[in-house]
């Protein structure tokens, strides 16, 4: 007999070394047991060193991916990661509404690691317009909380605070990841589910092989969704594979490196 096979789909753009992006989203869904399927809406020229090239899709190219997934596979949950501009955005709204994917993570990717931007500025509105809305999770950074609130985040009632503020736009729940911000040496992320604050802490570990961390964490969330896990239950299962990813470090590339996706799966073997 096969046993229930989960589906999730990735939107998102490609990076070519393999850690960020579409080949980040789809390890991170096989290492946990999820089918993975993905719509392009990018390709990018990347290394560990930095972006060297952007070359969005059309939004026609774009739309007719994710019509031939939800018109025959289907998707028990779906993340967005680089979307690069507004009409892009709106197309992808308007398809997730189209085939009433409820599982929805929102990955607003805006700015790679080196500087290179990965969202036109034009598109910041469309995203809290058309998108946001839809998301059941949404996980900035805090720049990318800073740019969809226009707040300052300094101290950790503003990143409550600006929970609050995008849970108001529509998202259901609110994951303002704390890698930028160094408390006590922890990496702590903020969930607001509309009611209550939770936090979600590891050891911040001493490393530049973080290339791609938000894109992992937002695909393990989606994978853990997609197989009807909850919210709370997702985020900690996110947390434990991003620990794992950054502290088994492969030290490849001459820059900021890839996470370890297997380094999780190799921990319950072992
Ligand atoms: N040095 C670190 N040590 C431990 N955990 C980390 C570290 N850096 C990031 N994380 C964790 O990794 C996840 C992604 O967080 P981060 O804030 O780095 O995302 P991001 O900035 O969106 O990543 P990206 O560079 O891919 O865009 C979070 O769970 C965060 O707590
Ligand atoms: C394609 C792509 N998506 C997202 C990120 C953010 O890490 C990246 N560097 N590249």
């Amino acid at each position: 007999m096969v046993n229930q096979v989960y589906k999730a789909l990735t939107i998102a753009g490609s990076d070519s070394g393999g850690g960020a992006g579409i080949q980040a989203d789809l390890k991170t869904f096989q290492e946990l047991r999820v089918f993975g399927m993905s719509a392009l809406t990018a390709v990018t020229a990347q290394n560990t060193l930095g972006v060297q090239g952007v070359y969005p899709l059309s939004v026609e190219a774009v739309e007719q991916q994710i019509e031939s997934i939800g018109t025959d596979l289907g998707a028990d949950a779906v993340k967005t990661g680089m979307l690069f501009n507004a009409d892009i955005i709106q197309a992808v709204a308007k398809k997730v509404k189209q085939f009433g994917w409820r599982r929805l993570v929102v990955d607003p990717v805006m700015i790679a690691k080196g500087g290179a931007p990965l969202l036109q500025e034009a598109a910041v509105s469309a995203l809290k317009t058309h998108l946001l809305p839809l998301a059941m999770v949404a996980t900035p950074n805090i720049p990318e909380a800073e740019v969809l609130t226009g707040m300052k985040i300094r101290t950790l009632e503003d990143r409550q605070e600006a929970a609050k503020q995008l849970h108001k736009i529509g998202v259901t729940y609110v994951v303002i990841k704390g890698g930028h911000d160094d408390v006590e040496n922890a990496a702590v992320d903020l969930l607001y589910d509309g009611r209550e604050f939770s936090y979600f802490k590891g050891a911040r570990i001493e490393t530049r092989h973080t290339h791609g961390t938000g894109c992992t964490f937002a695909a393990a969330v989606t994978a853990e969704l997609a197989k009807g896990r909850s919210v709370h239950e997702a985020i900690k299962t996110a947390k434990a594979f991003i620990q794992a990813a950054i502290e088994n470090e492969l030290g490849i590339g001459n820059g900021h490196g890839p996470t370890n996706h297997w380094a999780y799966r190799q921990k319950w073997m072992s």
